[in-house]
């Protein structure tokens, strides 16, 4: 068996409003997009825009969009992501006979890896296994996870042993995770529909300048089209969540989902692979939003296929992830 005895595992996601008040959601938006990996724009130019434009007409617009869809306990992103981050640590705990740690920290906003870092480090962790829970890497995403995993570590005199994992767009595990619960919604359907495999998009530049982004999320189509044995025409691969106004990531979701209708494909499936964890972006852009679109355009039926969330095939992924990097302890 691994000894996991001062191991601990750091699962990081992005971040998500403290509250759906316009208040909490301009201060999370202020965090992420002074980002330089999510906008790359001079901060000469980019933070007097952000700050007179964009924040004052944005936060309470998409307020409303959170107002939707908070749950009880909070934000979807972060309720779901401490649900899956409570079973990983329940399913390394059973396997390795002793409690491991396993905290939940996001890049931006709270729980923020200061306190995660802090709370590993009590419970005796001198090496920490990092994941961003991005299936794809992104520099926007998985390395924004890893600057700030460094930044809380500058002034740390006992720096600890770090991992950072990369990503698992092809992971068998994934595809098959992936896979399965696309079976599982044509089963409760009782029929096959179109997939459409929607991603969030970034800005083409990016690519252009090298991030990997686009050639991950075609991998994970490619292999999960490979794993349901799907025609080329079963499937259709696109990019949402543009923001601005430079060319983004192409195909468009919400350009390709209307003139779907008008090719003869009418009852579509969707589901969001990027995201491990439903959110804003899923649960309001993607089943609300491009919903309409569809239906509005001639589209008869639409149901999206929720996120690997904390389902046991997700669990078991993540667990995997974590042992493959503590053998070399072990
Ligand atoms: C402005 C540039 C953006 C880039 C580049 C970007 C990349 C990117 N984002 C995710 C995952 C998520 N994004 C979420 C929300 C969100 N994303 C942007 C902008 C960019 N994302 C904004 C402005 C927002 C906030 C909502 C809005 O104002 O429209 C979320 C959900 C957060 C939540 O609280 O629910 C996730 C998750 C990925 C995977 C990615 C690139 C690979
Ligand atoms: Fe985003
Ligand atoms: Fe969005």
């Amino acid at each position: 068996m691994h000894n996991y005895s001062n191991y601990g595992v750091l699962m990081m996601n992005l971040g998500t409003p403290d509250g759906s008040e316009a208040s909490d959601v301009r201060r999370y938006l202020r965090e992420f997009l002074s980002d330089s990996r999510v906008v790359d724009v001079n901060p000469l130019i980019w933070q007097p825009l952000l700050n007179l434009v964009i924040l004052p007409f944005r936060s309470p617009k998409v307020a409303k969009v959170y107002q939707q869809v908070w749950m009880d306990e909070g934000s979807p992103l972060l309720v779901l992501s401490n649900r899956l981050k409570n079973n990983v640590k329940k399913a390394l705990s059973d396997k390795a006979g002793h409690t491991v740690p396993v905290e939940l920290a996001m890049t931006y906003g709270n729980p923020s890896v200061e306190s995660a870092a802090k709370a590993l480090r009590e419970q005796g962790v001198n090496n920490i296994i990092v994941i961003p829970m991005y299936p794809q890497f992104s520099s926007t995403t998985t390395a924004a996870a890893y600057d700030r995993v460094m930044l809380s570590l500058k002034k740390c005199p006992h720096w600890p042993s770090l991992q950072l994992l990369h990503d698992y767009a092809d992971h068998p595990m994934y595809i098959k995770a992936l896979a399965n619960s696309i079976r599982d919604q044509w089963d409760k359907q009782g029929e096959r529909r179109h997939l459409v495999l929607s991603y969030h998009g970034i800005p083409k530049r990016y690519v252009t300048n090298g991030d990997p982004y686009a050639r991950r999320c075609e991998k994970t189509s490619q292999l999960v089209a490979e794993e349901l044995e799907l025609g080329d025409h079963e499937w259709t691969h696109v990019y949402q969540s543009r923001f601005g106004r430079e060319e983004w990531l192409k195909p468009y979701a919400d350009a390709t989902l209307k003139a779907l209708p008008s090719m003869g494909i009418k009852k579509i499936n969707v589901i969001s692979p990027a995201f491990s964890i439903d959110c804003i972006e899923t649960l309001e852009e993607v089943t609300l939003e491009l919903g309409d679109e569809f239906k509005d355009n001639g589209g008869l039926a639409f149901d999206y296929i929720p996120a690997l969330n904390d389902t046991p095939d997700h669990v078991a992924l993540y667990v995997n992830l974590i042992e493959k990097n503590t053998q070399q302890w072990s």
